[in-house]
């Protein structure tokens, strides 16, 4: 299935939920080019034959019921599964002219480019200074000058800065909730990805945290390429430029923001976006 979007000259929008649907904005040119893509955990397999572009520095936002396979394409994208004896992937996943589910695909260099963000905020359980340097060290050998600069920046990029900038060598576990989760987002910035993952960053966290969060994500898609899984339509339609469904491991559509949530174009998205199955 290709990349829809909303008629030429439609405007958006009707609000969704009391949340206005982010207006139709021109969809880029692709970042990631998904096609045929098949996923298996053994014999069971949880993606068929998924087509569709993510287009660069946007927010595709993908939504669906549990066990559709939202997760295990973002697993898909940057390989995680390579880890695990039995899950394998067919088809092609194109990032910069290469396949990135081949098996010659360098996994170091792949997760350089592409980073992701988890539910619950992993920080490692050492200072927040070297849970932003660590990461940068698997990648990059930088004089210390250079490294606190890299760090300070990737802080401020993740608008944590001022709250942690007289604190650097304290552990990051004394942080609150919502700092870890911004603090997350630093380390995986940080490396300079092109592709920020996000996997329901927000679904742990307060209304506050989830604001900022979501601030972030609109601020970060000017320099990367963001996709985010959310259980939450209201945060699909605030933060998604691009929306696509699945359902039973299929892409059943992917439209622009306000088209997937005013006038979707399958019924079936129709019947999940206005909870009547899900
Ligand atoms: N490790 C695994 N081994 C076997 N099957 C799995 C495994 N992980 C997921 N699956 C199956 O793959 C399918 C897709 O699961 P996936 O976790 O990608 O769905 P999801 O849309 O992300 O769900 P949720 O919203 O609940 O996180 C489901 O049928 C699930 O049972």
């Amino acid at each position: 299935m290709s990349t829809t979007t909303t008629a030429p000259g439609a405007t958006a929008t009707q609000g969704f939920g009391g949340v206005q649907a982010r207006s139709e904005a021109e969809i880029n040119p692709p970042r990631i080019a998904i096609r045929n893509l098949d996923f298996f955990y053994g014999d069971n397999r949880a993606l068929k034959s998924i087509d569709f572009d993510v287009p660069d520095r946007q927010v595709t936002g993908m939504i669906g019921p549990s066990g559709c396979g939202k997760s295990t394409l973002l697993r898909v994208l940057n390989r995680m599964y390579s880890l695990y004896p039995g899950q394998r992937a067919t088809g092609e996943v194109m990032l910069d002219g290469e396949n990135v589910i081949a098996s010659e695909t360098d996994l170091n260099a792949l997760r350089a480019k592409i980073g992701m963000v988890f539910q619950k905020p992993t920080p490692f359980p050492m200072t927040i200074f070297e849970n932003i340097a660590f990461g940068v060290r698997l990648h990059e050998k930088l004089p210390r000058a250079q490294m606190e600069e890299r760090v300070e920046w990737a802080l401020t990029r993740a608008a944590i800065w001022d709250e942690v900038k007289d604190r650097l060598d304290s552990s990051a576990l004394g942080l609150s909730g919502g700092q870890q989760q911004r603090l997350c987002i630093a380390r995986t910035i940080a490396v300079r990805p092109e592709v920020i993952l996000f996997d329901e960053p927000t679904s742990a966290l307060d209304p506050i945290s989830t604001l900022k969060i979501e601030e972030l994500i609109d601020e970060l898609k000017r320099d990367f390429t963001i996709v985010i899984v959310t259980h939450n339509m209201q945060q699909a339609a605030r933060c998604a430029d691009q929306v696509a469904f699945f359902y039973l491991g299929e892409l059943i559509e992917v439209s622009g923001a306000a088209q997937m949530f005013t006038a979707p174009k399958h019924p079936k998205t129709q019947e999940y976006i206005t909870g009547r199955f899900g």
